[in-house]
């Protein structure tokens, strides 16, 4: 890509009808981050700050036909997959990547809202462990998401975190991002393996209950950004930061009565 051209993303994820999650806040970090964004429906979701009330899903014959429209006509020049609800979806999804094989894939393996609702079944996860993980350039999984990947207990510490990322990328992801944001403490310390390394990436805890959105943010900051970047250790340190500034001022919005979204603003205008 052109230093200077504007990155087509594309996200493959269900929809929020509150703007914070899903799609809806996917789109919004294209656009506040500069990226051109286009979107693939996995499900219909009835929620919004305070939880899920439904799930309607795209059958996964159609979730092929809208990647196999876009993507003959308009080429990705970076992925972010998010909900997949079945284990359908999830292959119909891998066999895009391979027909399309575009760069940057980055997989936030959704499992459960903030809320506690479920959007990924149980009897799914091993399809997606084995399916998707191989086919990701980076993976960003929070800590139960990880646990469950692995069959194991949550991780407590950086320690075991980075024990756990480490298993991560054994199990076929380049790259891993384990997201700690679950952890106490007055910093969200993440853990980033790579195959050069691993290193924390630290931020500010910001003290708000406003974090519906924050994983999807994270993920598709990393994606729009990611092919303006050299590497994988600069787009998610650019892409973290950017997610701190929009919880920063998440609560100024005042959305709903449960978990408001984080804030994406534009100070051009
Ligand atoms: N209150 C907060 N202040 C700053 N960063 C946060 C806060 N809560 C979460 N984060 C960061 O947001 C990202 C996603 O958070 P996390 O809660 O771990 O995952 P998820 O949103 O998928 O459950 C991580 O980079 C995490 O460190
Ligand atoms: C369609 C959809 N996808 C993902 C999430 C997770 O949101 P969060 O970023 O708060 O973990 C969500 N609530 N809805």
């Amino acid at each position: 890509m052109a230093a200077n051209a504007v990155p087509k993303v594309l996200t493959i994820a269900g929809t929020d009808p509150s703007g914070g999650a899903g799609i809806q806040g996917d789109l919004k970090t294209f656009s506040a981050l500069g990226a051109y964004g286009m979107t693939v429906v996995t499900a219909l979701v009835a929620q919004t700050t305070t939880g899920v009330t439904g799930i309607h899903e795209v059958p996964a014959a159609f979730v092929a036909q809208q990647l196999d429209t876009l993507l003959t006509d308009v080429p990705a020049d970076a992925v972010k997959i998010g909900m997949l609800g079945d284990a359908d979806l999830i292959k119909a999804v891998a066999a895009a990547l391979d027909t399309y094989r575009p760069p940057h894939v980055v997989l936030d393996p959704v499992m459960v809202a903030k809320s506690g609702d479920r959007l990924l079944p149980a009897d799914a996860v091993s399809e997606l462990r084995r399916t998707l993980l191989p086919r990701a350039d980076l993976i960003t999984p929070n800590l139960p998401e990880a646990a469950d990947l692995l069959g194991e207990p949550q991780a407590s510490g950086l320690p075991e975190m980075h024990a756990q990322a480490a298993r991560l990328r054994a199990l076929g992801a380049r790259q891993v991002l384990l997201k700690g944001g679950h952890l106490d403490g007055d910093t969200c310390v993440d853990v980033l393996a790579t195959p050069e390394g691993t290193i924390e990436l630290a931020a500010p805890r910001v003290p708000t209950r406003n974090t519906h959105g924050t994983g999807c943010t994270l993920s598709s900051a990393i994606a729009a950004l990611r092919p303006r970047h050299d590497d994988w250790p600069s787009a998610v340190r650019a892409a973290k930061d950017y997610l701190t500034q929009a919880l920063r001022a998440a609560d100024s919005l005042g959305v709903g009565h449960g978990h408001g979204p984080v804030h994406h603003f534009h100070n051009a205008w």
